[in-house]
């Protein structure tokens, strides 16, 4: 059997083929990622203006698929799209761009022979969700996946779940499991569901505007009129464009009055006055419930290892800042360290886009305050967190799409007994 998803994020979009054994033949079960396939330009949601290119920007990856899976399985197998971040702030500003990109992408699907089982927007709580069953079926936290799905098949004997931390470009998830929340306080952030007969309630809350680049706008949006911004390099300069900054609901509201057309953003390389400007985009005035994390949000006691996974990895990973067990104000010292570093000895990094080189200062400033201020882990918890690279959240998503209700009864979710 095969099936077809594709993960629509803000920044990027990706086809992923999965196949598993037919079930007469099912001796293990094993769902495995066949292919995949990234596809060119930026997520579908930047269309908004030229919907039919949206469409047209996942032929090559369709015909790809076409390759792949077997021609006699075309008709039988499942393509679904599954929109986040981006597009929930594409439908936010502006619905009706949204449904025509929507329109557009079906059309475009359509004309392949798969069994194409509708594109839509996914919740903040399935996308939270979907991570957590990823993390928890495919992670690498363990050696082995028989291990990984052993957790799944029994928490009672005292195997914990991990959490999960996704840092996309436009919203943000935190999901676990706690012994302090069973759904009651704060409802809204309660998932549950059965999974091999065992029910889990989750703790999940996604955090639209909070992924690392619509809080790069937040951050870039309170320091137009100063001189020089501490979340870049010494010598950094670059001119920016007012219209385009603040082109997102996630900001829109803060564009100062007769803004001039361009501002010159320059960079001093100060890690302690970023993270000053970066923790003001949390507000942490008003709980109404016994703990919160930001903005108000419930978030109950952190329990159990994390694993953090897209836009913390690329970014811990290129710093070199994944060994949780190194002391957090190393870590810290660390990024300082970075963020001093002038442009000109930065810029001379090969292999990795100007424009990412440019933020990783912001963004591992972003991800420790995320992290600590933001979710409460603290010196000890944090060597709880494991950077980790192979998350395709996709892969739960192609067997939860078909079942549009929470809660999901995940019996039939293919697993390694
Ligand atoms: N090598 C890299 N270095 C730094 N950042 C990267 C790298 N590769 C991707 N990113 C960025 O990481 C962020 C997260 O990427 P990801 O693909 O997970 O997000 P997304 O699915 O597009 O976002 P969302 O889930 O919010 O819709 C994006 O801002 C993306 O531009």
């Amino acid at each position: 059997n095969y099936g077809i998803v594709l993960d629509a994020g803000s920044s990027h979009t990706a086809l992923y083929i999965y196949a598993w054994p037919a079930e007469k033949d099912n001796n293990t079960g094993r769902v495995e990622q066949t292919h995949s396939c990234k596809v060119k330009g930026k997520g579908i949601s930047s269309y908004a203006s030229q919907p039919w290119k949206a469409g047209e920007s996942l032929t090559l990856c369709m015909q790809e698929a076409e390759q792949k899976v077997p021609n006699k399985r075309h008709h039988e197998t499942p393509l679904y799209l599954g929109a986040t971040a981006g597009m929930r702030l594409l439908n936010m500003e502006n619905s009706s761009a949204s449904d025509k990109v929507f329109q557009a992408v079906e059309k475009a699907l359509q004309k392949f022979p798969f069994s194409y089982q509708g594109a839509r927007i996914l919740s903040g709580q399935e996308e939270g969700a979907f991570g957590w069953v990823t993390v928890n079926y495919l992670d690498d936290l363990c050696s082995c996946c028989v291990l990984t799905s052993m957790r799944f098949l029994s928490p009672s004997q005292g195997l914990e779940t991990t959490g999960a931390l996704d840092l996309g470009g436009a919203s943000t998830q935190i999901s676990f499991v706690s012994d302090n929340y069973d759904g009651s306080e704060s409802p809204s952030n309660s998932v549950t569901f059965r999974l091999y007969g065992n029910d889990y309630n989750l703790y999940t809350h996604s955090f639209l505007c909070y992924g690392k680049d619509q809080v790069l706008r937040l951050a870039l949006a309170q320091q137009t009129q100063v001189n020089f911004h501490p979340c870049f390099h010494p010598g950094y300069t670059e001119i920016k464009n007012y219209s385009v900054l603040y082109d997102s609901p996630c900001v829109s509201g803060r564009k100062p009055q007769g803004a001039p057309e361009n501002f010159t953003l320059r960079g001093n390389g100060s890690f302690g006055q970023c993270q000053e400007i970066v923790k003001s985009v949390f507000n942490f005035t008003s709980c109404k419930y016994s703990q919160c994390s930001f903005n108000g949000v419930f978030q109950p006691l952190l329990q159990g290892p994390f694993g953090a996974f897209s836009a913390y990895y690329f970014v811990m990973n290129f710093l070199n800042l994944t060994d949780t067990s190194i002391p957090l104000d190393t870590v810290k010292d660390k990024l300082a360290r970075y963020c001093a570093t002038p442009w000109d000895e930065i810029k001379l990094h090969t292999g990795v886009k100007l424009s990412y080189l440019a933020e990783y200062c912001f963004s591992g400033t972003y991800i420790l305050t995320l992290l600590t201020e933001g979710y409460n882990f603290t010196s000890e918890s944090y060597s709880n967190i494991k950077f980790i690279k192979k998350v395709s959240r996709s892969y739960a998503t192609l067997f939860l799409l078909h079942t549009p209700q929470m809660p999901h009864d995940l019996s039939s979710f293919p697993v390694d007994h």
